[in-house]
């Protein structure tokens, strides 16, 4: 890396919103605020060897996660996102100008997709490890709040997509396992470098005008079913049996149940939704082609989780799964 700035007019979009007055090139970005939409705003960052690794994922690949995951924050807010800054700690050695260009262009790939513009950030050098910061800035309309704090007894949980993919993945990557190569890996690998934000399903949610608690799964059900349970003050059930997973998990029986439930990364979104309504957002998301499944209730009684199975009913904590061998 040479010019702190030389490389920014690379990545700087040549076309802007309308909303937009001011994005890169001043003190802060300056946009206009829409009628009849609330702001939400999210931050996330990846920290070289802790959330990836040169052998993990390539420059382009950590790019369009670093957007990805505070996207799926806006999801889990029902909201649509409009921009997006981001601050980024650049190594004194280890890492080349394209590179950091190309971790960019995995951002645009993505933002292009969801209509989101970049309009600012900063930049530093490090001594130490690449770090990359995404605040991002949605709007969803006024009032609709997708609150962790709104499940109530009575609800269906729901989670929109397979668990335990992106650690499945990352296991392959971290042990470059031979089997990377096969056809039937390639989507749980994907789904550790490029996890897909559930934006369409959070639109949906919003849109239905219905009460829906909702999280985004970064840490691994077990914990964001536990966020959940805490901020509304109930018991969350989970069905083993109803759990969606990549039928690659079963070649992996000693890790499967623990990815599922701990692994984290998967970025689907979890959440409640009274049973009368559960028929039609499950409707209307798989009319737009989007996956949706039942796996537990909500009840009365104390903040807690359990799983349920042929086994019998087991307490789950915060940290993830640890019943079963
Ligand atoms: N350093 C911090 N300063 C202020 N608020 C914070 C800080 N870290 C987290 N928070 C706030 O705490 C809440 C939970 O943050 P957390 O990062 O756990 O959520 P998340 O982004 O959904 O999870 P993850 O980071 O695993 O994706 C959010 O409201 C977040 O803004
Ligand atoms: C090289 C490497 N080692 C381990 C992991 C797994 N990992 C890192 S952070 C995290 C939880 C979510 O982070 P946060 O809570 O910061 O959102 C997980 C599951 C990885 N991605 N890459
Ligand atoms: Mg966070
Ligand atoms: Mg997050
Ligand atoms: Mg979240």
């Amino acid at each position: 890396m040479e010019n702190e700035f030389d490389w920014l007019k690379k990545v700087q979009p040549q076309k802007t919103p309308g909303h937009l007055i001011q994005g890169i090139g001043d003190d802060a970005a300056l946009y206009q605020s829409e009628a009849s939409f609330d702001e939400v705003a999210t931050v996330d960052t990846m920290v070289e060897d802790v959330h990836f690794k040169k052998s993990t994922m390539s420059p382009t690949d950590i790019g369009y996660k670093a957007l990805a995951i505070n996207l799926s924050d806006i999801a889990a807010m029902g909201g649509k996102a409009c921009y997006y800054l981001v601050s980024i700690a650049i190594p004194q050695s280890g890492w080349t100008e394209d590179e950091v260009v190309e971790i960019y262009a995995g951002m645009k790939e993505l933002a292009n997709r969801c209509g989101a513009v970049l309009i600012g950030g900063d930049t530093v050098s490090t001594n130490d490890r690449l770090v990359v910061t995404v605040t991002v800035i949605g709007r969803v309309e006024t009032g609709r709040k997708l609150l962790r704090s709104n499940a109530k007894p009575g609800d269906i949980v729901f989670v929109t997509g397979p668990l335990g993919s992106s650690a499945a993945g990352l296991h392959l990557l971290l042990k470059g396992d031979k089997r990377l190569e096969a056809f039937e890996y390639e989507a749980v690998v994907r789904a550790h470098q490029r996890p897909e934000p559930q934006l369409d399903i959070g639109r949906v949610l919003a849109k239905s005008g219905f009460r829906v608690s909702l999280n985004d799964v970064s840490d691994g059900i077990a914990s964001e079913a536990h966020e959940i349970a805490e901020a509304s003050g109930v018991v969350i059930d989970l069905f083993e049996g109803d759990l969606p997973y990549h039928e690659s998990l079963d070649d992996f029986p000693e890790q499967k149940w623990k990815w599922i439930l701990s692994g984290g990364e998967d970025f689907q979104l979890l959440g409640t939704i009274a049973r009368d309504e559960w028929d039609h957002v499950k409707g209307s998301v798989e009319g737009q082609g989007g996956e949706i499944y039942a796996i537990g209730e909500v009840k009365e009684g104390e903040s807690s989780v359990y799983l349920h199975n042929e086994n019998g009913i087991h307490s789950i904590d915060k940290s993830g799964y640890q019943h079963f061998g």
